[in-house]
């Protein structure tokens, strides 16, 4: 498990954006699994600039997003495919066929989570990216979701619910349920990339970080996952015991690196 503590969001989303160039270009049809909320949105504004600098190309990528509300249509401005539409798919070359997300307004929601999950098993995922909730949930998965869980509909906790009632307005359909990704699924990808900033999430991070492997804190599943990266900020990392060294193994990792790259 790796930890980079960086001071600045924008440092987070470039450093992000590091390793999805390097998974895109290495592969010639790799698999994203994809986050929402507010973590992300620098991140995928780098990648938009990146593509927008031919760094990038998309045209090969299949995406794969965590989460969907159920009751929201595609087309609904709170709903997850909505909120990808405008912050990364309608800016870069991919095409729709390749773009996944769980049909909130499916007639069998769990018809539709057990075809999602086993979609993402066919194609597999090369990496995953993931928010944090406050309470330690990570897609949907909220604290007592069973560790080895596959994508279902979940029931979102009070503290999510009052979360996100920031992004809907006060007479707005504010929806309790969602399609997730099982902790499980999650787990099945190759690489796992969960990002945190602020004083909100330094709770949950200490738990997930540093915390027992426990279902009150689903995030920290990603313990026993053997390709993690935290990329985190300063706030959020304020109650990690071992910060000084996580400081330290990342220094010595960009020297080595560093090294290795002069000596090319
Ligand atoms: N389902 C999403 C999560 O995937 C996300 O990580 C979380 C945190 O959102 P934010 O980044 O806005 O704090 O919000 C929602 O609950």
């Amino acid at each position: 498990m790796e930890v980079i503590i960086l001071k600045e969001p924008q440092q987070i989303a470039k450093k992000c954006a590091d390793i999805f160039q390097e998974t895109i270009c290495q592969k010639h049809n790799a698999v994203l699994g994809l986050a929402t909320g507010s973590t992300p949105i620098l991140l995928y504004r780098e990648l938009v600039d990146r593509y927008q600098k031919q760094l990038l190309s998309f045209e090969n990528v299949v995406t794969f997003n965590l989460d969907e509300y159920v009751g929201l249509a595609p087309e609904h401005p709170q709903s997850y495919s909505y909120f990808m539409q405008q912050h990364l798919f309608k800016y870069i070359n991919i095409s729709s066929k390749n773009t996944h997300l769980p049909n909130g307004i499916a007639q069998n929601p769990i018809r539709e989570s057990r075809e999602y999950e086993e979609k993402i098993r066919e194609y597999g995922i090369d990496l995953q990216l993931l928010g944090l909730g406050s309470n330690g949930h990570i897609g949907f998965n909220e604290p007592t979701s069973s560790l080895g869980s596959q994508t279902r509909i979940k029931t979102l906790a009070q503290q999510t619910i009052e979360d996100n009632s920031r992004f809907f307005s006060a007479d707005e359909f504010q929806p309790t349920l969602a399609i997730t990704m099982g902790i499980g699924t999650i787990m099945f990808a190759k690489r796992v990339v969960l990002l945190a900033i602020g004083e909100k999430k330094a709770r949950a991070i200490q738990q997930a970080i540093e915390g027992p492997i426990s279902a009150w804190c689903p995030a920290s599943a990603l313990q026993m996952h053997p390709h993690t990266t935290f990329i985190i900020d300063e706030e959020a990392a304020q109650f990690l015991q071992m910060k000084d060294y996580y400081h330290w193994v990342y220094k010595q990792q960009q020297q080595l690196l560093q090294k290795l790259h002069n000596e090319k």
